[in-house]
C-alpha cells in the first residue's frame, strides 16, 4: 500500500507530469486569474447560467484521501446556460484548503491573491451515458469553483462538517439521511464569475473541464475553516491531519478567461 497522498508522495504536484505528462499540457487547472487580462463576453450575461439544485440530491459523503466528498444522485440537480452548450448534471462536491495561520489554500487565485478554501461542484454533460463516460471528454465535465472566505459561519456547511467525524480514513463513507441543498453553498451573488476551459486539479488531470468561477467568495467562520483539517489522511509519517490538498496554480498558455460582468 503506497504511503502517502499524491500531495505528499515524492515533490508533490510538480511531479505529477512524470507519471501523468499532461500535467505540462495547454488547458490544465488551477489557474490564477489576472482580472486586468480577463474579457467581459455579453454572450454569458445573454444567455444566464442556469443553476439548480435540489434538496433530496446528496446521498452520502466519503473521505477520498485527499478531500471530502459529497455524492449525488443528481437528481433536479442540472447546470445549462452561460458558457455551456449542453445540460450537465450534478455528481459530487469536494473542497481544497491549506494550512493553519496560512493565506493559501485555493487552487485558483485572483490577482495572485489566494482564498483559505475553495470548494468545487462537479457536473457532467448529459451527452454521455455517465459520469464515467464523460470525465475524459473535452466538454465532458462543467466544475463551480467557490471561494471560503473566513467570515460569519455558515450553518449549512457546518451540517456537512459535523459528519467530519463519521469518516476518519480514506475510504470511509456514511450516508447523509438529512435534506441538504447544495445551492446553500452559492454565493449570495451568483451572476458574476469568470469562465474558461481547463482541467481536472488532482491526477489523472484530464482537459475534460468547463470552470465557472464564482467572483464573490462565500462566506464560513474561522472555525469551519479549521474544521477542515480535522480530516484525516495518510502521509510518510503516518495518519495525520488533511490540508495543502490543492494545486498550486499553472501557465495559463494560450487561453482567455471570460467575465460575464463588466
Ligand atoms: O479538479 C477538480 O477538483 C474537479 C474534479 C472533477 C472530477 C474528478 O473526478 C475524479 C475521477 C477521475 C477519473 C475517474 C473517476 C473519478 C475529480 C476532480
Ligand atoms: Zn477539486
Amino acid at each position: 500500500k503506497k504511503r502517502g497522498n499524491i500531495y505528499l508522495s515524492g515533490a508533490g504536484p510538480s511531479a505529477w507530469h512524470e507519471e501523468y505528462p499532461v500535467a505540462k499540457g495547454k488547458r490544465q487547472s488551477p489557474v490564477d486569474i489576472n482580472t486586468n487580462k480577463t474579457k467581459f463576453d455579453p454572450k454569458l450575461a445573454a444567455d444566464p447560467l442556469t443553476i439548480r439544485f435540489s434538496d433530496s440530491c446528496c446521498q452520502s459523503i466519503v473521505n477520498t484521501g485527499i478531500s471530502f466528498q459529497v455524492t449525488s444522485n443528481g437528481a433536479g440537480c442540472e447546470l445549462s446556460g452561460g458558457p455551456l452548450d449542453s445540460t450537465y448534471q450534478f455528481a459530487q462536491f469536494h473542497a481544497h484548503w491549506g494550512a493553519y495561520l496560512k493565506t493559501t489554500g485555493s487552487e485558483h487565485t485572483v490577482d495572485g491573491v489566494s482564498y483559505p478554501a475553495e470548494l468545487h461542484l462537479v457536473h457532467w454533460n448529459t451527452k454521455y451515458d455517465d459520469f464515467k463516460d464523460a470525465v475524459d471528454k473535452p466538454d465532458g465535465l462543467a466544475v463551480i469553483a467557490v471561494f471560503f472566505k473566513r467570515g460569519k459561519e455558515h450553518p449549512g456547511f457546518g451540517k456537512i462538517q459535523d459528519l467530519f467525524s463519521k469518516i476518519p480514513a480514506k475510504g470511509a463513507k456514511v450516508n447523509i439521511d438529512f435534506e441538504f441543498n447544495p445551492g446553500l453553498l452559492m454565493p449570495p451573488d451568483s451572476e458574476n464569475y469568470w469562465t474558461y476551459l481547463g482541467s481536472l486539479t488532482t491526477p489523472p488531470l484530464y482537459e475534460s473541464v468547463t470552470w465557472i468561477v464564482m467572483k464573490e467568495p462565500l462566506e464560513v467562520s474561522v472555525e469551519q475553516i479549521a474544521i477542515l483539517r480535522t480530516l484525516l489522511w495518510e502521509t510518510p509519517n503516518g495518519v495525520s491531519q488533511m490540508y495543502n490538498n490543492f494545486r498550486p496554480p499553472v501557465p495559463l498558455r494560450d487561453r482567455v478567461i471570460r467575465a460575464s460582468f463588466g
